[in-house]
C-alpha cells in the first residue's frame, strides 16, 4: 500500500511542473544572471517572470517588492533585524508567544542585547488579545512581527488589522506568512503590512529558497552585504533554478487557491469528524473559526505523541507531533504550553498538515487507522484504567515532568 504524507507544513513535495521549470537553469541555462553571454540569456528573464508571479500571488504593488532569500529563517531575521537598524532608538518589539523559533529565537537573542521583547499571550484556542496589543503599541517600538498562519495549529491572526493599527501608531509591521501563503487569498497592496516572509518549501516550490516581500516606501537595511543583487538588499548570486521554480509554485498556488479552501479543507473536516467520532478523549487544538483549511491538530489524551507518530509511520503514515520529544526536550511544544492545554493532553498532540496531493481514500485509511492505535497506546499507559482515565492523572504526571 503506497505511504499517505500528512505532514505538509513540515516541508511538501515538488510540484513536477516546479522541477520541470527548473531543470533548464541547472543545464543549458547555468549562466550568472549579471553576466553578459548566452549562459546568462534566459536567467535574468527567468528570475524577472518568477519575480512577477510571485508578486501575483501575493497582490503586491511592483514586482521590486519581491526579495529573493536563501528561506523562511532569512526573512524572519532581514525583517527584524532591518527594522532595529532604522529605529536605533527604539527599543522595544512586539511578537507572539506562539511564534516559529526563527522568530522567537532570534528575540530571545536580542533580549540579551539590551532590546525589550513583548511577547503577546494567546487564550485557549490560540486567539490573540487585541487590548493587549493596542496598549503595547507605543513610540517605543520599533516593529511588530506576528505570524499569519500558526504552523503547528493553523490558526490565523488578523494581521491585516494589526498592522493598520502599527501603521497608525507609526511602527512597521512584519508578518512570518511561511505558512499561509498559497492558503490564505491575499492582496498586501491593500494592506499595511511592511513586510511578510514566505519560504518555496511550503508551496511545492524546492527547500532553500525565500522571499521577503517588502513594501514600496517602507525603510529597510539589508542583512548580507556584497554584490549588488536584489537592489543591493540582498547580496549573492541568485538561486535562478529555485527562484524559477518558486515562480511557477506560486501561479499554481493561485490556481489551487479555492481547491485548497473547498477540497483540501473537506478532506481535513472529514479527518477530524472521523478520528473524534471514533476515539474518546480527543479534541481539535487551535481556532476552529479561523484556521488553515489544510491542518488539523489533534490532541489524544494520556497517550505519548512520539509512541503515536511511530505507530502511524510503521502504517506508511506520515504526521508529526506537536510536542517537542523529538528535539530532545521532554517539554510540549511552546504553542500548546501558550495556550494552556494541559500536559496530559499536550504530549498527545499530532498535527496532520494536507495538501492538494491527498485523497480521499487516504483519509479514510487515516481515520481507520487512528483509534486501534490509540486504545492500544492507552491500554499501556499508567493514566489510563478499565473505564478511561485514572483519577488524577494530572497529578499523576506532575513530578516526571516537572
Ligand atoms: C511559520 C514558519 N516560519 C518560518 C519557517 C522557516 O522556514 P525555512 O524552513 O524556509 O527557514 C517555518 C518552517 O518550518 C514556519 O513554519
Ligand atoms: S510526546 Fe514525547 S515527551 Fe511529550
Amino acid at each position: 500500500m503506497a505511504d499517505i504524507y500528512l505532514d505538509n507544513n513540515a516541508t511538501t513535495a515538488c510540484d513536477l511542473a516546479v522541477v520541470d521549470a527548473m531543470l533548464p537553469y541547472f543545464t543549458e541555462q547555468f549562466g550568472n544572471p549579471s553576466s553578459i553571454h548566452r549562459y546568462a540569456d534566459g536567467v535574468a528573464k527567468g528570475i524577472a517572470k518568477a519575480r512577477r508571479q510571485i508578486q501575483a500571488l501575493l497582490g503586491a504593488q511592483h514586482d521590486s517588492e519581491i526579495i529573493f532569500t536563501a528561506c523562511g529563517t532569512e526573512s524572519d531575521n532581514t525583517a527584524i533585524l532591518s527594522a532595529l537598524k532604522c529605529y536605533p532608538n527604539r527599543k522595544e518589539i512586539i511578537t507572539t508567544t506562539v511564534e516559529h523559533p526563527a522568530v522567537l529565537n532570534l528575540c530571545k537573542q536580542l533580549e540579551k542585547e539590551d532590546y525589550t521583547v513583548h511577547y503577546l499571550k494567546v487564550d485557549g484556542k490560540g486567539r490573540l488579545d487585541m487590548e493587549e496589543y493596542r496598549s503595547l503599541l507605543t513610540p517605543n517600538v520599533a516593529i511588530v512581527s506576528v505570524m499569519w498562519a500558526n504552523n503547528e495549529t493553523g490558526t490565523l491572526f488578523p494581521v491585516v488589522e494589526m498592522a493598520e493599527l502599527a501603521n497608525a501608531a507609526g511602527v512597521q509591521f512584519h508578518t512570518d506568512a511561511v505558512q499561509a501563503v498559497g492558503k490564505v487569498a491575499m492582496d498586501l497592496k491593500a494592506t499595511k503590512i511592511d513586510m511578510l516572509s514566505l519560504s518555496g518549501h511550503k508551496l511545492h516550490a524546492p527547500k532553500g529558497i525565500g522571499v521577503l516581500y517588502l513594501k514600496r516606501g517602507s525603510r529597510f537595511r539589508p542583512l548580507l552585504r556584497g554584490g549588488h543583487q536584489e537592489r543591493g538588499r540582498r547580496a549573492g548570486t541568485e538561486n535562478a533554478a529555485s527562484i524559477v521554480g518558486l515562480g511557477v509554485a506560486c501561479e499554481q498556488a493561485m490556481q489551487h487557491m479555492t481547491y485548497e479552501n473547498t477540497h483540501v479543507k473537506a478532506l481535513r473536516d472529514r479527518l477530524e469528524a472521523g478520528i473524534l467520532a471514533a476515539v474518546p478523549h480527543a479534541f481539535v487544538t487551535g481556532d476552529p473559526d479561523n484556521r488553515l483549511p489544510n491542518t488539523a491538530n489533534i490532541a489524544f489524551e494520556y497517550v505519548e505523541g512520539e509512541a503515536i507518530l511511530m505507530l502511524l509511520n510503521k502504517q506508511g503514515i506520515a504526521a508529526s507531533s506537536g510536542s517537542a520529544c523529538t528535539s530532545g526536550s521532554l517539554e510540549p511544544s511552546h504553542v500548546m504550553r501558550a495556550m494552556d492545554i494541559p500536559y496530559t493532553a499536550a504530549h498527545g498532540t499530532i498535527r496532520f498538515s494536507l495538501s492538494r496531493y491527498n485523497t480521499t481514500e487516504e483519509i479514510d485509511r487515516v481515520i481507520a487507522a487512528v483509534p486501534p492505535l490509540i486504545a492500544q497506546l492507552r491500554k499501556l499507559s499508567p493514566y489510563w484504567g478499565e473505564n478511561g482515565p485514572v483519577a488524577d492523572p494530572e497529578k499523576a504526571f506532575a513530578p516526571v515532568y516537572a
